[in-house]
């Protein structure tokens, strides 16, 4: 690590999730819960349908203010920070929210715009148009699509193009919601390799939840399990698996589970 960033992170973990707890009226979807995403890493996050990841990243970005515990996010406190406030942090991470999330009525150009308009609003229209072609671009969509709106995409079309407005401000943190959730296989497929690399070229730390096997044994260097509302495990597939926790069992040793295992055996042949 280089000096920068050595100073960056004090070396602290980029997101540390202490006691969290989460509850909307009687129901606590979290208790108590812990975990740490490292710097550099795709941390895949899985759990039971409903068993708060999309609350967990909510939580983190500042948009849920939990009932209880505290998140740092490179070393700042974001519990109990007001949404409008403390930009500072807030434009060192990029969120893909699951569906892209886009404004119906902007074009994909304009859609990355926006939160460049949003920090840095003196930047010159043009220039902001250029870095959101780049960012159009980087994302794998053709440069045509730029004036699209998001009605016009496919889903894979739109994914990309939320993919593009989360990366607009150069995050060093990105977020995404099953970000290959509807897609075919191949689509999936692409966009894991395009999430790899992009952690690479830019070296991303990627907080990623998912339900996708393929995902997680193809890019995830971690996997932390959600269930029983805390994160009941972090680690290394083999490692989850080594755990013995029930849930863990069934969703690794399962046949979707053993069918992702044995293609990504194969891809490393
Ligand atoms: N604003 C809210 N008000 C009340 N309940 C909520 C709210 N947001 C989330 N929940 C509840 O919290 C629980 C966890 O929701 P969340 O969306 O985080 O689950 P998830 O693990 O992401 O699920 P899935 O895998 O199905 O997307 C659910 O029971 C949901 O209904």
């Amino acid at each position: 690590m280089d000096d920068e960033l050595h100073a960056r992170y004090s070396g602290k973990p980029p997101i540390v999730v202490d006691g969290l707890t989460n509850r909307f009226g009687d129901f606590a979807v979290h208790d108590d819960l812990s975990m740490e995403v490292r710097e550099g890493e795709i941390l895949g996050v899985v759990g039971g349908s409903g068993t708060g990841k999309s609350v967990l990243m909510r939580s983190i970005i500042g948009l849920q203010t939990p009932s209880d515990g505290h998140i740092s996010v490179f070393g700042r406190t974001i519990t109990g920070i007001d949404p409008d406030q403390d930009l500072g942090v807030r434009c060192r991470w990029g969120v893909m929210f699951q569906g892209g999330a886009l404004f119906s009525t902007l074009t994909v150009g304009e859609n990355v715009e926006v939160p460049l308009k949003q920090f840095y609003p003196d930047i010159a229209p043009e220039l902001r148009r250029e870095i959101a072609r780049y960012k159009v671009l980087l994302s794998g969509l053709p440069e045509d699509a730029i004036n699209k709106f998001p009605s016009e995409l496919s889903g894979g079309m739109k994914k990309r193009a939320g993919l593009a407005r989360a990366l607009a401000l150069d995050p060093e943190l990105l977020f995404l919601d099953e970000p290959t959730a509807g897609l075919d296989p191949i689509g999936a497929a692409a966009f894991d390799s395009l999430t790899k690399e992009l952690k690479e070229t830019l070296g991303l730390t990627v907080f990623l939840i998912t339900h996708d096997l393929d995902t997680l044994y193809e890019i995830c260097d971690r996997v932390a399990v959600i269930a029983d509302k805390q994160v009941v495990a972090v680690g290394t597939i083999p490692e989850l698996i080594e755990t013995g926790h029930p849930w863990i069992q069934e969703y690794f040793g399962g046949p979707r589970g053993r069918a992702a295992h044995a293609a990504h055996e194969r891809s490393n042949e």
